[in-house]
């Protein structure tokens, strides 16, 4: 294995869940993120899935708490599950709030002058981190697809609408569906991408990227649930996902589950629906 440490690895549903460590060429730092490698790995190349976490998460929440790896096991994918911001860079400010800074990367490469060095979660996601899979686990790489929550649901879609064909399929939990429409999002762009430059933030807002998209075709699966108290705050805007797609006929499944909440007891509850919808395009 080339430049990358493991940390763990725990036999899980005939696989490996494991944990590697890295330094990270896009964000200057040390990195961490989970491997699920299924059973299947071992007689040849298999799918991959990535997944990007919330705010506040690091590689552990998904890992321990979406009970994930008992499909991925049944069809026979890897999934990746990267940190969500650098960590411990010594930026002034790093650590003052936890929607911005660490563990608050928002999935976009940093344009202002304090964040621009490390934080590049964009790309660190859509390029530096296929490249280490591709190297060191067994995998064909030409069958990708991304998933997330919350701020890593924008992370999913952005980086499907960006990256055409790099991903053959994309979903979400609770996504924050037009983060330049909501308070955690203005707040993330302002600070990564400066005031002024409203343009720049359109390229990470997936509502205003699916309005341009022109790729091969994608079905978005979105579960979210009804009791969840970020979408009554109005951070995720579910519906101007909808109407976005609606507008530019990319197909949405959006669905609405009654009491659920933003949690990973949410998630865990429908994950199975989302690797069977990847099944469908990886497969
Ligand atoms: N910072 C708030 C909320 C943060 C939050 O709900 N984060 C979501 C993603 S937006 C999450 O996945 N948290 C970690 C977990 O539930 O394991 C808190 O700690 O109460």
């Amino acid at each position: 294995m080339a430049d990358i440490t493991q940390e763990s690895a725990n036999k899980m549903f005939g696989g490996w869940q494991k944990v590697f460590s890295h330094d990270s060429k896009e964000l200057k730092c040390k990195m961490k993120f989970g491997v699920y490698i299924p059973p299947q790995a071992e007689s040849g190349p298999v799918p991959i899935v990535y997944w990007l976490s919330g705010l506040t998460c690091t590689e552990q929440n998904f890992v321990t708490k979406a009970g994930a790896q008992q499909y991925a096991a049944k069809h026979g994918f890897l999934v990746v599950a990267p940190d969500t911001s650098p960590r411990g860079c010594n930026i002034e400010g790093e650590e003052d709030g936890w929607d911005f800074g660490t563990g608050a990367g928002f999935y976009v490469d940093a344009t202002e002058e304090k964040w621009k060095l490390n934080y590049r979660m964009c790309s660190y996601v859509t390029k530096e981190l296929p490249q280490i899979i591709a190297a060191n686990f067994k995998v064909d790489s030409d069958k990708s697809a991304i998933m997330g929550h919350s701020m890593g649901g924008h992370g999913a879609l952005i980086c499907a609408l960006k990256n055409p064909g790099q991903y053959k399929s994309v979903s979400a939990f609770a996504p924050i569906c037009n983060p330049i429409n909501c308070p955690w999002g203005v707040k993330a762009f302002t600070g990564y991408l400066g005031e002024s430059n409203k343009e720049a933030w359109k390229e990470y807002d997936a509502c205003e990227l699916i309005k341009k998209y022109n790729g091969p075709p994608l079905e978005i699966l979105v579960d979210q649930g009804k009791a969840d108290n970020f979408l009554t705050q109005g951070q995720l805007l579910p519906d101007n996902l909808v109407s976005a797609c609606a507008a530019s006929g990319v197909p949405v499944v959006m669905r609405m589950q009654e009491d659920y909440d933003h949690s990973y007891f949410f998630m865990a509850t429908f994950m199975e629906d989302h690797f069977n919808h990847h099944a469908k395009f990886l497969n």
